[in-house]
């Protein structure tokens, strides 16, 4: 029986939790609710701000703050004043007739000070740093000319901006600009992890992500996000909970698991030969592949480990049909190479109720997605496969749309990007929250799909959580590339190499979190 799918990552570990605006806006009520006061919380947290940005601004630099109507421009307001009696030359920039009282109060405070306000921009850069307080996860409508075109001024003057709780004019929950969006160098995101952070979209516009914590209560949390499925960040801290699965002394390789590779063409012998590497670093016990007969030597050459299923081939040097029954697999993968002639094999493994994982042709084949199979699902698209089957789903919305898939397909949904998207049919959501563009290149999604086929292999015969596997296998590929291209550049994430470093980058990554273990 197969485990039920169920969500890594701590409920109670901040760094792993991602809210939208609505759900931020309920802790905090809560937080004033059982008492904690508006200006207090705000004192705290800009406190914080400031403390981070006198490490991150050398004395001596001009600072200009734009200040919004909002709580995120009184935040901004509490940083000047804290800059400015630290000693920074400050100037206040907020282009606004209305604000809300504590705004207010706090703008008066700082004219009471003498600290300068300027109504609108100069022609020229006066700064050398800008502190981004325009919205936070308050705005909630597109921008107006005005605003828009101070955003666009501030983006083109190319100087360094540092943004509070999230860039102005970018949307909490989808991370899409209304329709611009500071450029920031750096988002300081204030308690927990807004959604749209961390969106594909959204890359273009936060800069480096830094969480400013202001140690918010567990039950608070728990209040504000217990009735939507949780949405979580793939932490090195969740992930090394699943991986490596643990392989004790007394073990056969059949116990750790036994998967089938169903891939491969004459036009692409390489997917075959990539996914099966990818499924080697898993760690598999038992690799067995079906691949057209005439790459029967190639595949071997590569992979001497693995058991060959030659497969009868079309004129086309495609799979025309599986020689054996589907019995004695843990678990199988399906579709890198394949070719999208390959139709009979995919129907064929698609119809049993066998956990599967389906990537590249067979999602091809799928397309347009219908129906559900009884059988755990997993599906690995990018935004091009994406398209072709579920043409329905805007992928512009990409968190939306992987849980709609998800739901619809009642299978795992694996939406491959900058950053990947996890959905599962229950609603949960996790993103995988950093990665390289070095992986933006064909084959890196092949070697996905033979990591994660062994994994689940593994975790189907040891009946573990199948969906926390899937996410560190995600996470665990992303980071080798990110390993690779912080070592070697990103020229140097290639899919061979990625196969060859997997393993090991995987031990440098548990040493990194616990130094000492294996
Ligand atoms: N946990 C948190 O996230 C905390 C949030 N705080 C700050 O409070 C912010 C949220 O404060 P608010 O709810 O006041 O929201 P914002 O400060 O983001 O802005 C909302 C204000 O802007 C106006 N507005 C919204 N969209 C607009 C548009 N397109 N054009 C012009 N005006 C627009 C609204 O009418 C409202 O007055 C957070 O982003 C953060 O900076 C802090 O007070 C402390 C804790
Ligand atoms: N810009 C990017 N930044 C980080 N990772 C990326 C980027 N583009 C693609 N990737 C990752 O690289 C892999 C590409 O997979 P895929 O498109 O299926 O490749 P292929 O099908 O050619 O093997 C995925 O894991 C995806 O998340
Ligand atoms: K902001």
């Amino acid at each position: 029986m197969i485990k039920n799918m169920t969500k890594t990552g701590s409920p109670f570990d901040p760094e792993s939790i991602l809210v939208t605006a609505a759900q931020m806006r309920c802790i905090e009520q809560e937080l004033f609710a059982q008492g904690l006061p508006v200006a207090a919380l705000m004192e705290k947290v800009a406190g914080k701000i400031a403390h981070r940005l006198i490490e991150l601004i050398p004395q001596g630099q001009k600072i200009g703050l734009l200040v919004g109507p909002g709580h995120n421009g009184a935040d901004t307001l509490v940083v000047a004043r804290e800059l400015w009696q630290k000693g920074y030359g400050t100037t206040i920039y907020h282009p606004f007739q209305h604000a809300k009282p504590l705004t207010l109060a706090h703008k008066n405070y700082a004219h009471y000070l003498g600290i300068p306000f300027c109504e609108n921009l100069p022609e020229s850069n006066p700064c050398d740093v800008w502190i981004d307080g325009l919205f936070g996860l308050g705005l909630e409508r597109e921008l107006s000319p005005e605003l828009a075109d101070l955003i666009h001024t501030i983006n083109t003057w190319h100087s360094t901006v540092i943004s509070i709780d999230l860039p102005s004019g970018l949307h909490t929950d989808t991370g899409q600009p209304q329709p611009i969006a500071i450029r920031a160098h750096r988002t300081l995101c204030l308690g927990l992890w807004k959604l749209g952070l961390w969106q594909d979209v959204a890359q273009d516009y936060v800069g480096i992500l830094e969480r400013v914590d202001f140690d918010i209560p567990a039950q608070a949390i728990t209040q504000g996000i217990h009735t939507s499925p949780p949405m979580t960040r793939l932490t090195s801290r969740a992930m090394l909970r699943a991986l490596p699965i643990p392989r004790p002394p007394v073990i056969h390789k059949y116990q750790c698991g036994h998967l089938l590779l169903v891939c491969g063409s004459q036009t692409y012998p390489g997917a075959a030969v990539l996914a099966a590497l990818g499924a080697r670093a898993s760690g598999v016990g038992m690799l067995t592949i079906a691949v057209p007969e005439s790459l029967k030597n190639t595949i071997t050459l590569a992979v001497p480990e693995a058991v060959i299923l030659p497969c009868p081939e079309t004129d086309a040097g495609t799979i025309a049909a599986l020689p054996v029954a589907l019995t004695g697999y843990d678990f199988i993968a399906i579709g890198p190479g394949l070719t999208r002639s390959a139709q009979g094999i995919v129907q064929t493994v698609f119809s049993t109720n066998l956990p599967i994982l389906c990537d590249a042709d067979a999602l091809n084949i799928l397309a347009p997605w219908s129906g559900q199979r009884p059988g755990f699902t997993v599906l690995t698209p990018h935004e091009g496969e994406w398209q072709r089957l579920f043409p329905q789903l805007d992928l512009t919305q990409r968190v939306q749309a992987a849980q709609q898939a998800a739901q619809i397909a009642h299978a795992v949904v694996v939406l491959k990007g900058a950053r990947t998207i996890i959905a599962l049919p229950d609603g949960a959501l996790a993103v995988n929250p950093a990665s390289t563009p070095g992986l933006a290149r064909g084959g890196s999604g092949d070697v996905l799909t033979g990591l994660l086929g062994g994994l689940l292999a593994q975790g189907v015969k040891q009946n573990r959580d199948l969906t926390a596997l899937v996410q560190a296998g995600v996470w665990w590929h992303a980071q080798t590339g990110l390993w690779l291209a912080k070592q070697y550049g990103e020229l140097s994430v290639h899919p061979q190499q990625l196969t060859n470093d997997l393993a090991t980058v995987l031990g440098q990554l548990i040493q990194a979190v616990a130094p000492g273990k294996k």
